[in-house]
């Protein structure tokens, strides 16, 4: 029997964008695969007093099982009244790659999909998109569409170099297929390696700076379709701090570098609304880890190991919500 987000008492991103775009913040979507990866999302998210996107990739829901997972999403809502505080919650698929997969999260309580039709041609890629916004928003959910194909590996396709979005398509692509949001490639990439060493130039202190992100194109995106909710994924800054503690308790990160937060920041500032981040997340809970084992050679008891991951997670998501995306105080 299918089950409607409505009945787990999550949101779709209607409203949600909305105010975002209105406001001048970006949501925070955060993926998440396990509990102490939502203990920390909704922690921080409560303590910011922050709207929050939580994200299912379909890898996560081969790790975790779609039955567990849709639970867990409405053990979220409960969870937070108990915290004290309603933030809007919604459950979202991640990189759906098949309007199969996209029902089958419609019909398990999520209240949003993304159809990433972007690997396609662009007529396969509305096509495909069309179909799964008219079942989507049969049953209230909303749709995130792709234009643009971002480097690195995305729905296990490898894209050496990124194509970024062509302004002249986003009106068409949105007015045919009907979407609600629509995530584009303006040099962020998957992953904690955005950028080859030879791609960036070196500071003072001898830190690997990236190029900037492309604003032209999303300020000529932002002309064509004024207060259209846009998506960036591949949003992660990758800490130096954290692949430091990484690397000095065995790991062995190389040349790691991310978007730099200032430059996330004046995305949040336009019509972008919502910013993926996983790889962050992946960072901070491996280096709490590494270290606490590393400390404690003799501890086995995986609480005392993943308590301290889930903490530093949930700090690492209350800076981005205060400092980068804008989006505490805004539940
Ligand atoms: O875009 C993402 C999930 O869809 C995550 O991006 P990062 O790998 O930069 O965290
Ligand atoms: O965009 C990819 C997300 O970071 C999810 O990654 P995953 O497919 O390994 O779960
Ligand atoms: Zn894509
Ligand atoms: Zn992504």
């Amino acid at each position: 029997m299918a089950v409607s987000y409505k009945d787990l008492g999550l949101t779709n991103t209607k409203e949600m964008f909305a105010k975002a775009v209105e406001g001048g913040y970006a949501v925070p979507a955060y993926n998440f695969n396990n509990l102490e990866q939502m203990q920390a999302i909704l922690q921080a998210c409560v303590e910011t007093k922050s709207p929050v996107i939580l994200q299912v990739s379909s890898g996560a829901r081969k790790y975790a099982n779609a039955t567990l997972l849709r639970n867990m999403a409405r053990g979220a809502v409960e969870y937070v009244k108990e915290l004290g505080c309603e933030i809007p919650i919604v459950l979202h698929l991640d990189h759906g790659d098949t309007f199969e997969l996209c029902k089958d999260c419609i019909d398990n309580g999520f209240s949003s999909v993304m159809i990433d039709g972007s690997h396609h041609s662009y007529e396969e890629n509305v096509a495909l998109t069309k179909q799964v916004v008219e079942y989507a928003h049969a049953h209230g959910v909303s749709v995130e569409g792709e234009l643009g194909v971002l480097a690195g590996v995305e729905d296990d396709v490898v894209a050496e170099e990124s194509t970024y979005t062509r302004p002249e398509e986003v009106e068409d692509f949105v007015k045919r297929t009907g979407v609600d949001s629509l995530a584009i490639s303006i040099g962020t990439s998957h992953g904690a390696h955005k950028f080859t060493p030879e791609q960036c130039t070196k500071n003072e202190d001898g830190v690997l700076v990236p190029p900037p992100l492309k604003f032209d194109i999303l300020e000529e995106i932002e002309k064509r379709i004024p207060g259209f909710p846009i998506v960036l994924h591949g949003s992660s800054s990758v800490p130096m701090d954290q692949v430091e503690v990484i690397n000095a308790n065995g790991g062995d990160l190389k040349a790691a570098v991310g978007i730099p937060e200032d430059q996330l920041r004046k995305a949040a500032s336009s019509a972008v609304c919502k910013i993926n981040i996983d790889s962050d997340g992946r960072l901070a809970m491996t280096a709490a880890i590494r270290k606490t084992m590393n400390d404690n050679p003799a501890e086995f008891d995986p609480r005392k190991y993943l308590g301290p991951a889930r903490d530093s997670l949930k700090e690492l998501y209350k800076h981005k919500n205060e400092n980068v995306l804008g989006s505490a105080g805004k539940a």
